[in-house]
């Protein structure tokens, strides 16, 4: 065999490997995908596809990680990015915190058992049944986001209520505006700038029964910028330091929120977590010793970074059409995975269960939703010989995707299956059409 024999299978080969920094920590990869020990097609060829891989190791291994650069901080898994039991067991075993943001969620923390003085309730609208379910598991934090919040939960709470305010400082995070949530004249929390959260204050000082703990803010998701972060930091201290100017008040706990970036692609980096506290560190101490003010007990909430590398997507072909663009088409799409028709969002994806000696061509991955915008990934290199039943493998769809799942076209929801020491469990069933049809009583 000659060079020029081998170089088309070298080069498929690497191709073929989507980096390392983009799959669960405990992935191999050769002809197929390996998580945890397990065979991802073989598993798809068990379990049907789409479905939902999710390494416990790896999110196990995130929790750790915010836990050591931040000893000194709470970590409140943000639960929004993927709750269900078996994930909410892991974090609370690894010690962290939850972040929830509905009745349902915290349904969901109550069904494991999740300390109720580990638990923040957050939400711009929360509704009459958010606030009762909140305040009925006693003892959570409630972060309070309007005037009206403020004093519906005030007239609820039957004991003295902790709470938070969220706050908006003004800074952006430079990431996309559908979940930019810093800026000024938005939805959430209240404005900085304008003064409205100071009005928060005072108006939570009104009530005998609600005890101010403590003072929150989130920039955004898929934050790449630690300046920004910094900088929303800095400006919290300083209003910490003027509540106790003009108030006489200690703000005991200041939560920075969560937003760290994940990398999607082989090109994204991966967020500088330590350099990250390292400067968070710096900034509040900094400030805090400027204003004469004492260090507040630090709070974040990451929720994607925890566990979106933890997680892949396995769907089979179902067509493939060629033209001017090359579209395979799979067994799953928006209804699984929104995020590219909602934020752009871009995936890596690679051939499993096969090898193929075939070159490399760029193709557009599609779903088999009624949407000509039902895309999940543009422009990836995929072998020319791509064809109906070849299974697919996309990394990184461990945050956002099973949560933000819908039953668009009747399509059901499909399962989450953890993989942990070469077994696979399934976490979450994926529906079958009688669950669709029991909800419609027509
Ligand atoms: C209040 C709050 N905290 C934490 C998060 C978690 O963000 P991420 O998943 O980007 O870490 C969010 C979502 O953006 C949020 O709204
Ligand atoms: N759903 C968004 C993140 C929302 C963040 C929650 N506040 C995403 O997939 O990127």
């Amino acid at each position: 065999m000659t060079l020029a024999d081998l170089l088309p299978t070298l080069a498929v080969s690497l191709a073929d490997k989507v980096p390392a920094h983009l799959w669960p920590d405990s992935t191999t990869q050769d002809d197929d995908v390996r998580v945890a020990g397990v065979h991802l097609a073989s598993l798809a060829a068990t379990s049907g596809t789409p479905i939902n891989v999710l390494d416990e190791a790896t999110v196990r291994a995130r929790c750790r990680a915010y836990r050591e650069v931040l000893p000194e901080a709470e970590v409140a898994y943000a639960g929004k990015a993927l709750s269900c039991r078996a994930v909410l067991r892991w974090v609370a075993e690894e010690g962290l915190s939850l972040d929830v943001c509905s009745a349902g969620e915290l349904a969901v923390a109550r069904s494991v058992g999740f300390p109720a003085d580990r638990i923040l309730v957050h939400g711009n609208a929360k509704t009459p049944d958010d606030l009762k379910a909140a305040v009925a598991y006693g003892n959570v934090r409630i972060v309070v986001d309007s005037l009206d919040e403020i004093d519906q939960l005030a007239a609820l709470a039957q004991t003295r209520q902790r709470v938070m305010i969220r706050v908006t400082p003004g800074v952006d995070g430079h990431t996309h505006q559908a979940i930019t949530t810093g800026t000024d004249d938005q939805k959430f929390g209240f404005s900085l700038a304008s003064g409205a959260a100071e009005d928060a204050v005072r108006r939570v000082l009104t009530h005998p029964n609600l005890e101010l703990s403590g003072l929150h803010c989130h920039i955004g998701s898929q934050v790449r910028r630690v300046a920004s972060f910094e900088l929303a930091a800095r400006r919290m201290v300083g209003l910490i330091a003027r509540l106790r100017r003009d108030h006489g008040i200690t703000i005991g706990e200041l939560d920075l929120g969560g937003g760290f970036a994940v990398p999607y692609l082989p090109e994204d980096d991966g967020f500088d977590l330590v350099g990250y506290a390292h400067r968070l560190r710096v900034a509040v101490h900094y400030e805090c010793q400027a204003h004469g003010v004492p260090v507040p007990k630090l709070i974040i909430e990451p929720g994607r970074s925890i566990v979106a590398t933890a997680g892949v997507t396995v769907y089979r072909v179902v067509t493939v059409k060629r033209g001017a663009t090359t579209f395979v088409a799979v067994d799953g799409g928006m209804s699984d995975n929104p995020r590219p028709s909602l934020y752009g969002a871009r995936y890596s994806v690679r051939l499993i269960g096969r090898p193929s000696p075939a070159r490399r061509v760029l193709v557009t991955v599609v779903g088999r939703h009624c949407e000509a915008g039902d895309v999940l990934a543009t422009n990836v290199l995929l072998p020319a010989d791509v064809r109906a039943g070849d299974l697919l493998a996309v990394p990184c769809t461990g945050a956002y995707h099973h949560s933000l799942a819908s039953n668009y076209n009747q399509v059901c929801r499909p399962p989450l299956i953890g993989v942990h020491d070469g077994a696979a469990t399934v976490l979450v069933r994926g529906e079958t059409e009688e669950d669709l049809l029991r909800r419609d009583l027509g």
